[in-house]
C-alpha cells in the first residue's frame, strides 16, 4: 500500500531523515517509533505529501505522494492540530467534508458516526472551549471525513490523559479492523507495543531496527526471569507476603537461585518471565535511552543552527 525508497530529507543541510526504505501493507498498523527529533514527523509528512523529499521516492496505493488523487484517499492527523476555535465540532467537520466534496447527507452520517464512536461529549461546544482530549478526538474525526483508506497519525495519543489515550489507541485498533492502513508515530513505546503489526525504530534520522515486535525482541534485548523465593537471597528485594524477588537473565541463573534458596532451607515459589519492552530494546540497539537520544537530538539541532 505504501512504499518508501531511500527517503532523505535535509533542512538547510541538516539531515532529518537519512535514507529510509520501508513498505506498509494494506490493512497494516505500522508504527514509526523513536525519541524526539528522530525524524518521525518528517517521515509521516512526506508520506502525506506535505513535505517534498530531498531525494528518494514515496508512493501510496501506486500514486506519488504529491498526487492530488492520493491526497484524497488519505487522512493525516498532525501532531498539533490547528482547529478553528470558533466552530463547533460538527460545523468544523462539515466544512472539511465540503472541501473533499462529500455530499451533505453522507457527511452528516459520517461525522455523527465518527463522533459517536469517539464518544465525544459536548459536541455543540465551540472547539476553543474543548479540552485537549476532546480537540484531539475532533482532529481524528477530521481525518475520517473523506473515508480514506490510508491514515497517517502523528503522535495521536501524545500529551493526553491515560483514559483518553487508551480510548484513542482502541479506536485506532478498530479502524485497522475495518481495513484501514494506518501509519502512526509514537515516542511512548508502550502505545506501539499494544497495536502495531510492524514497526520501524528511528534514531537521529535513521532506521535502527525494523520488523514485528517479536522479531525485534528476538534480535535485541532479552527475556527477564523474575524469581520469587521464600527466603532472602544475596541480591533479592522484598516483594511482600514474605516473598523475595530476584531478577536474572537466563535459566542457568534461575537454577543457581534455586540452589541458593535450597541451601538456606527455602525454595522458589514462583517464576515469571518478562519480555523486554521496546524501551529496553531501544537501549540495547542505540546504547542510550529514548530520553537520552532526545537530549542528544537537541544538542545536534543547536549545533546545526549555530
Ligand atoms: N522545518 C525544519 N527546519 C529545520 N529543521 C527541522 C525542521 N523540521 C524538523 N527539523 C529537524 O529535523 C529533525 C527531525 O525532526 P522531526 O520533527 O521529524 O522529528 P520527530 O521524530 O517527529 O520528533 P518529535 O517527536 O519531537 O516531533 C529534528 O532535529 C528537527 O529539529
Amino acid at each position: 500500500m505504501i512504499t518508501v525508497e531511500d527517503l532523505r530529507k535535509e533542512y538547510d543541510g541538516f539531515v532529518a531523515v537519512d535514507g529510509s526504505t520501508f513498505s506498509v501493507g494494506r490493512g497494516e498498523v505500522f508504527g514509526v517509533v523513536g525519541p524526539n527529533g528522530a525524524g518521525k514527523t518528517t517521515t509521516l509528512k512526506t508520506l502525506a505529501g506535505l513535505i517534498e523529499p530531498t531525494s528518494g521516492t514515496v508512493s501510496v496505493a501506486g500514486l506519488a505522494a504529491d498526487d492530488p488523487e492520493m491526497r484524497r484517499n488519505l487522512g493525516f492527523l498532525p501532531e498539533e492540530s490547528p482547529l478553528y476555535e470558533e466552530m463547533t465540532a460538527h460545523s468544523y467537520l462539515e466544512f472539511f467534508a465540503d472541501l473533499y466534496d462529500v455530499p451533505d447527507d453522507v457527511a452528516d452520517e459520517r461525522i455523527t458516526e465518527a463522533l459517536d464512536r469517539l464518544d465525544l461529549e459536548h459536541r455543540e461546544r465551540r472547539i476553543g472551549d474543548m479540552s485537549k482530549g476532546m480537540k484531539r478526538k475532533v482532529a481524528i474525526a477530521r481525518s475520517l471525513v473523506n473515508d480514506p483508506d490510508v491514515l497517517i497519525y502523528d503522535e495521536p495519543a501524545s500529551g493526553l490523559d491515560p483514559l483518553t489515550t487508551n480510548y484513542i489507541i482502541e479506536f485506532t485498533e478498530q479502524l485497522a479492523a475495518q481495513g484501514k492502513t494506518i501509519v502512526f508515530s509514537a515516542h511512548n513505546l508502550y502505545h506501539v507495543e499494544s497495536i502495531c503489526d510492524r514497526v520501524i525504530v528511528m534514531n537521529h534520522g535513521e532506521i535502527i531496527a525494523r520488523g514485528t515486535l517479536e522479531e525485534i525482541r528476538r534480535e535485541h534485548g532479552s527475556t527477564e526471569y523474575h524469581v520469587y523465593t521464600d527466603v532472602e537471597l544475596d541480591a533479592s528485594e522484598p516483594a511482600g507476603d514474605d516473598r523475595h524477588e530476584s531478577v536474572v537473565g537466563d535459566m542457568d541463573a534461575v537454577e543457581a537461585l534455586r540452589s541458593q534458596a535450597a541451601a538456606l532451607g527455602g525454595s522458589v515459589v514462583d517464576i515469571q518471565t518478562r519480555d523486554p519492552s521496546l524501551e529496553d530494546i531501544f537501549l540495547d540497539i542505540a546504547g542510550e535511552t529514548p530520553e537520552q537520544a532526545s537530549e542528544g537530538e537537541r544538542d545536534r539541532t543547536v549545533e546545526a543552527e549555530t
